[in-house]
């Protein structure tokens, strides 16, 4: 006789019989049995479905998170119209941080001379956002629209790529600044890694592939001492995480070329500095503060040696990225293949002339007529490198590029557009 379970789960499918001529008691553990059975199942099925209903809520308040603000026809729109040519052979630009301060200025450049430009902007809080939107207000007046969105939403740069065929992609979307990687390490690791890595995967799937040029950093050259700095120069010795995320790029980018044959150009941006500039940055705060009143610190190197940087002014950098886009050569993938070899560059952006710290201090007290309250302190062990020269004849071969502003006038500019920008010019005192 078979056994309760071999009637209740025959083996063989399709078998299970119901027999009308057992016993009541057969007939009640039968009932009983699958009362069980249904009760479990239904158990299941509510299971089933409350997990599901809970991951839903995790994808949608995960998209919520990345999508506030994206979607819809008027969106789309928007975006086509932005990307438009208006100029032969021109190109259609994605450019990642476009309400930075890199990334505003080239895509003004971009759209001057007819080039498509869609913006890519998280307008994160870590220098005051509204600087972010100033500059957003700028390139919407010249007709340049910023998605509001983050490079490490896939969802979301894949959208981008199937409403626009980008030709190009600028990438300038970072986590910068050398010192506050010892406050927030993984804001690092999450934009200069994580959201490198999304953006690539996107540009490897596009079909066509875009060209790819980004910015890597000065600082990938570390405790490097050979100087001026040569792009064949040692950078395995990265003297903060931020250098060492972007090195990270740099090794990564390589991947992404040699596998998929993605046109890859990596651009070594040294001290960039200008109107619109970041908060964060010396040249910036030292200039609000000698304004304010405020005593500035100034760290000195090893043996009371002044620290010193090749200061970049935008204009040559904006020069120096348009021109790698340029040059930038075709990707030779699709379909997740290369069929090819495709370009790999690096190349330094700087100005060849390294000021000290110091100097730059009584530039800008000419500048602004105003003395600063100097506080000299050691050079804390902060990821702060002694000095950066750059060795740029590479990017005059291949790019034509040649810096053209000296930090003295470069300065002016930006204390002209400071005043202005603040209101100093308005009647606000200057101390
Ligand atoms: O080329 C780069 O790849 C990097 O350039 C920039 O880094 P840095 O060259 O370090 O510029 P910045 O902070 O302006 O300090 C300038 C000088 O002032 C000194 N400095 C700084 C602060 C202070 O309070 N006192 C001081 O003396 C300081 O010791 C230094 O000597 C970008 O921020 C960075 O994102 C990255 O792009």
């Amino acid at each position: 006789m078979p056994s309760l379970e071999e009637e209740l789960f025959p083996s063989t499918p399709g078998k299970f019989k119901i027999d009308r001529g057992h016993t009541m008691n057969r007939q009640f553990n039968r009932c009983f049995a699958s009362t069980s059975t249904m009760f479990l199942w239904a158990l299941f099925l509510i299971a089933l479905t409350a997990s599901y209903l809970s991951f839903q809520s995790f994808v949608d308040s995960g998209s919520r998170y990345f999508t506030a603000s994206w979607g819809g026809i008027q969106w789309e729109k928007q975006i086509r119209s932005s990307a438009q040519i208006h100029r032969s052979k021109g190109m259609s630009v994605l450019v990642t941080g476009a309400a930075g301060f890199v990334g505003s200025h080239v895509s003004l450049a971009l759209k001057k001379r007819g080039d498509g430009v869609v913006g890519i902007d998280n307008f994160n809080s870590y220098y005051d956002p509204s600087l972010k939107k100033a500059r957003k207000s700028l390139l919407n007046s010249r007709g340049i629209f910023i998605v509001e969105g983050d490079i490490n939403d896939a969802r979301l740069i894949a959208k981008l790529f199937d409403i626009v065929a980008f030709t190009h992609v600028m990438h300038l979307a970072a986590q910068a600044g050398v010192r506050y990687a010892m406050e927030n390490p993984h804001s690092y690791v999450h934009s200069n890694i994580g959201g490198l890595v999304t953006l690539l995967e996107a540009c490897k799937t596009a079909n066509p592939q875009p060209s790819v040029v980004w910015a890597s950093s000065s600082s990938v050259y570390g405790l490097n001492e050979k100087v001026p700095f040569s792009e064949s120069d040692r950078t395995d010795q990265p003297a903060s995480l931020y250098a060492a995320t972007k090195k990270a790029g740099e090794e990564i980018t390589h991947t992404y070329n040699h596998i998929y044959g993605l046109s890859i150009t990596g651009l070594r941006f040294f001290t960039v500095y200008g109107p619109f500039g970041r908060p964060d940055m010396a040249y910036f705060f030292f200039t609000r503060n000698i304004l304010q009143g405020k005593p500035i610190t100034i760290f000195r190197g090893k043996n009371r040696v002044d620290l010193a940087r090749d200061f970049t002014y935008i204009d040559d950098i904006v020069k120096g990225c348009v021109a790698s886009l340029d040059t930038s050569g075709k990707s030779t993938g699709s379909g997740g293949k290369k069929r090819g070899p495709a370009p790999y560059r690096i190349f330094n952006l700087g100005n060849t002339s390294p000021v000290t710290v110091p100097t730059l201090v009584q530039i800008l007290e000419r500048h602004l007529k105003v003395k600063a309250k100097r506080n000299i302190v050691d050079m804390p062990g902060n990821g702060d490198v002694p000095f950066t020269h750059a060795n740029i004849s590479l990017a005059q071969r291949e790019l034509g590029y040649k810096p053209t502003t000296d930090l003295e006038t470069g300065l002016k500019k930006f204390v002209k557009w400071y005043l202005t920008y603040y209101g100093y010019n308005r009647g606000k005192a200057v101390h």
